[in-house]
């Protein structure tokens, strides 16, 4: 059966996205070119900055000095979960060998890539969180080579808070640079760095694009653009708590859409009735940000059962997924398609995105149907390697040459023929393709 759309958005994500494209790839262009030029002018253009570019050791311990006793504790406390989660996932993630056959071994290993490049978005907000995400998780994956980057405030540079959070963290070079500019120093190597293997993090709808642009010149952690969060709800849920935790999300930006799952009417028609109201409780910037939010993008999607409403979900494909009904763990067993999930009321989806372990870095505009958020895996890479004795390699090297050969491919099937007249030269063998 359709679900019932109580409310439906009237733009999505890829709404104004071609012009977004086209102004990447233009800035993208002039930096290659340009160099770091280029990209101090954009830096200043668009952030009013016209210090020092790599955050100096000074400025970070004038840094230090300045974010009170209790903000610092606060964030040492997420720092150590985010870090513990991380850990708890690199060990999950093992080197591995096995005799493929007898006399062939055959393995994998785990090795990090050398430098890395996190990008902590600082247009709107001053996303800290997102500093412990990334850093932290690179870290711990063994990365030799860390860059953070983040628009600098005009004539003040990065905020001290996140400026402490990146050294907290373990950054090894700290660029006041934020946006397109940024993702290019750090993927063309400007300014004196390595140039990055990946670039991670989250960032608005341009750090996104130039990491989408620049994939294949250079790793990236996945799509993470604006916010999205699903809220799946059922009878038992509790009107205000649900409405706070759309509005909560919704405060990213004016194109952060967040979504009610119900399969409750009257939980639908109370929490659309308190939204408003709560919106206007937020400071100006935030309820202009959210009552957009609202407006434009939110949905309200009523179905008939929990199955309707886990397929729904899974057809979003949430960022956030939080789900407030009865039964989480059979929740937990059917969903299949979202970034990070959030069972029951007793947590909320800002608890992940400021503290609580799981990473906050997560795929975003449906991204969450071919991959799951940052974690240590993505600063990994799994490669494999092989060695043979001369008896190991002989069946190997009998059946090489036959398929290289059917394949049309004989220069790979004379690697293989040379080995066996080398090792085994009383022996004949009918190497012949064989159809
Ligand atoms: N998916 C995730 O895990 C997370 C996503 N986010 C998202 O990150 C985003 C952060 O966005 P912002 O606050 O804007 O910070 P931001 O740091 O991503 O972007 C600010 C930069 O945008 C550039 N910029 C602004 N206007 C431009 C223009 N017209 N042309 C070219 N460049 C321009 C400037 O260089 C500026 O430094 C939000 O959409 C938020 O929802 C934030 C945290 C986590
Ligand atoms: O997309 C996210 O995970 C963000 O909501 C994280 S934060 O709230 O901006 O820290
Ligand atoms: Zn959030």
């Amino acid at each position: 059966m359709p679900v019932t759309y109580l409310k439906t958005a009237v733009k999505t994500a890829e709404t104004d996205q071609s012009d977004v494209q086209q102004t990447v790839a233009d800035m993208l262009h002039a930096i290659e070119g340009g160099g770091e030029k280029a990209a101090t002018e954009y830096c200043r253009a668009f952030d009013g900055w016209d210090g020092d570019i790599v955050a100096g050791r000074d400025m970070i311990d004038a840094a230090i000095e300045q974010v009170p006793d209790q903000l610092k504790s606060d964030i040492r406390f997420a720092h150590d979960n985010i870090g513990r989660f991380a850990e708890a996932q690199r060990s999950t993630i093992q080197d591995c060998q096995i005799d493929v056959i007898p006399g062939l071994t055959a393995g994998q290993r785990q090795i990090p890539v050398s430098a890395a490049g996190c990008y902590v978005p600082g247009g709107r907000y001053s996303h800290i969180a997102s500093a412990i995400m990334t850093i932290t998780t690179a870290k711990v994956a063994g990365v030799p080579h860390i860059t953070a980057c983040s628009p600098p405030k005009p004539g003040a540079g990065i905020p001290a808070p996140i400026l402490f959070t990146m050294d907290l963290c373990g950054a090894d070079v700290i660029l006041n640079m934020g946006g397109v500019q940024g993702i290019a120093a750090m993927a063309y190597g400007l300014f004196g760095l390595p140039k990055a293997d990946i670039l991670v993090g989250p960032g608005n709808q341009f750090v996104a694009e130039a990491k989408r642009l620049l994939f294949g010149q250079v790793g990236i952690d996945m799509f993470a653009g604006p916010t999205d969060s699903m809220v799946i709800a059922d009878a038992s849920a509790d009107p205000t708590v649900v409405a706070w935790d759309l509005v909560g999300q919704a405060e990213h930006g004016y194109n952060s859409p967040v979504w009610l799952v119900t399969d409750s009417e009257a939980l639908a028609n109370q929490v659309r009735a308190l939204v408003p109201g709560l919106i206007a409780q937020l400071p100006k910037i935030n309820a202009q940000n959210a009552e957009a939010a609202w407006r434009d993008y939110a949905e309200i999607i009523l179905c008939v059962d929990r199955d309707e409403m886990v397929q729904t979900a899974d057809r979003y494909a949430p960022e956030h997924l939080h789900v407030q009904a009865k039964n989480l763990d059979w929740w937990l067993e059917n969903l299949s398609s979202y970034g990070s999930l959030f069972l029951g009321e007793e947590t909320t989806v800002a608890f992940g995105d400021k503290a609580a372990g799981p990473n906050h870095v997560l795929p975003t505009s449906g991204a969450a149907r071919y991959t799951g958020g940052l974690s240590v895996h993505k600063f990994m890479k799994t490669v494999t390697w092989q060695r043979a004795t001369r008896e190991g390699a002989k069946p190997v090297a009998e059946a090489t040459a036959r398929i290289s050969r059917l394949e049309g491919m004989e220069g790979h099937a004379k690697t293989a023929d040379i080995r066996l007249e080398k090792y085994f030269p009383q022996e004949t063998f009918d190497l012949r393709a064989t159809s």
